[in-house]
């Protein structure tokens, strides 16, 4: 049921002062900030500039505000990064969670990235978007995921010269150790977390196992990026456009193992392999091709795909607040556990998924396996195992080696 959001305002304090825990500095109806009382539980981030203002959804214009849902947190990190550059203003817009969803942006950067923070603070408060409520910036993750609904992890360090992926999982992974236990302390039971920051799988694995107050199915890697540069390669080989492109899988990690399923691909409701008789093309040039697209790219333009992420970052919040079409599926890395294909458990696995709209999924079970994909899918299963055995140590796990050690790269291209 849909009701009207509004910030009341009681003998002169703001909504601030509904929250028992924290100090915070609160507005008063006309006057200078005063402080509340101290509390002993970790503060709520302190909202910035023009978010501390009060306001009252009465004196808007009802015909915006009547149907508006209750306002969702939703944390950002790496916010001043090229990635969220782009995505912050399309979560502010509404496009991502609906036009009648009232946001509350919690963002957090690293040390070094606390001036851009402001930077990226003081755009969107000079965007004045409707439903955009609330923003608080910050490098604490205890503060900033405070209550969070969503939690959408972008941030991460660049790989440094001469890096192996070994070593790339070895920094990003204790970043997101120290994010994980800060989610499991501060977010909201029930937060979904999107990982994009590499490498995802593994980080978000790493996430997960550090917040056990949290459902192991809310944990997410992004592949949305893999799938949707797969429809574009079928839409041009086909001669189709794109959105006649369903049932596009990507399978295992992402990574360039990962496995672009053109078996139960369809394009215009007809299986893309009876649309395009051409094996050597699917097996040899376009698995490649969704793989090294973000090479491609940085070769014409000099830069990675930042604007084409932030894309994917939405299409893949959506497909977990909008229903599936019947029929389709998105892909999403998750949990392992119970699938119905036989891979390993305990592995953030990306797998063709359905939603209900509800936030939910589940792993569709109806997706044909033959032999070649099944070797593809164990690859890359193989690679996210020993990518966990290489951060064993981050999640609680005994004596695991790290065989990625001299191990080819399979980065994607274009990112660290
Ligand atoms: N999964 C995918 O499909 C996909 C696609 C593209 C990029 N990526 C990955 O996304 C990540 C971000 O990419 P980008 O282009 O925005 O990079 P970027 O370097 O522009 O931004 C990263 C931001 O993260 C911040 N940061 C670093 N450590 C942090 C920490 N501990 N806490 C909070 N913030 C921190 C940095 O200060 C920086 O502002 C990279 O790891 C990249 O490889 C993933």
């Amino acid at each position: 049921m849909a009701f009207v959001m509004q910030k009341r305002i009681d003998a002169g304090l703001s909504r601030k002062t509904a929250r028992p825990q924290g100090r915070v500095v609160v507005a008063p109806v006309c006057s200078a900030a005063v402080e509340a009382p101290p509390a002993p539980a970790a503060k709520p981030a302190q909202s910035y500039g023009v978010f501390r203002l009060s306001y009252d959804t009465q004196n808007e214009d009802p015909s915006l505000t009547r149907t508006w849902k209750k306002t969702i947190k939703v944390a950002v990190t790496g916010a001043s990064g090229n990635i969220a550059n782009h995505l912050l203003f399309m979560l502010a817009s509404g496009e991502v969670y609906g036009k009648d969803q009232p946001i509350a942006l919690q963002l957090l950067g690293s040390e070094r990235s606390k001036e851009a923070l402001e930077g990226v603070a003081m755009e969107l408060e000079d965007s004045l978007y409707p439903l955009l409520r609330e923003v608080s910036i910050g490098t604490d993750p205890y503060e900033i995921f405070g209550d969070a609904d969503w939690a959408l992890m972008i941030g991460a360090k660049p790989r440094g010269p001469g890096m192996e992926r070994a070593d790339l999982l070895q920094q990003n992974g204790e970043i997101f150790q120290v994010q994980g236990r800060a989610l499991n302390e501060s977010a909201s039971r029930n937060c979904k977390v999107l990982v994009v920051g590499n490498p995802c799988n593994t980080n978000a694995l790493i996430a997960m196992e550090n917040a056990p107050n949290i459902p192991r199915k809310n944990f997410h890697a992004l592949t949305r990026l893999d799938e949707n540069r797969a429809k574009c390669q079928l839409a041009l080989k086909s001669g189709k456009f794109y959105t006649s492109v369903s049932r596009m899988a990507i399978w295992g990690n992402h990574s360039t193992t990962q496995v672009p399923d053109y078996i139960n691909a369809r394009i215009g409701g007809v299986p893309a392999t009876d649309l395009i008789r051409d094996m050597k093309y699917f097996r040899e040039e376009f698995t490649p091709k969704v793989a090294l697209r973000g090479g491609a790219l940085i070769k014409k333009w000099g830069r990675s795909s930042a604007a084409s992420t932030a894309v994917s970052v939405a299409d893949a919040i959506r497909s977990l607040v909008v229903p599936t079409a019947p029929g389709d599926c998105f892909s999403t890395g998750v949990i392992s556990d119970g699938n119905p294909y036989g891979v390993r458990e305990g592995l953030i696995f990306s797998f063709p998924c359905r939603s209900k709209g509800d936030g939910d999924y589940e792993i569709c079970d109806d997706f044909l396996v033959d032999e070649w994909l099944r070797a593809k899918i164990r690859a890359s299963e193989d690679e996210l195992q020993k990518e966990k055995e290489c951060v064993s140590h981050l999640i609680g796990m005994m004596g695991g080696s790290c065989a990625l050690r001299g191990a080819a790269d399979t980065t994607v291209p274009g990112e660290n």
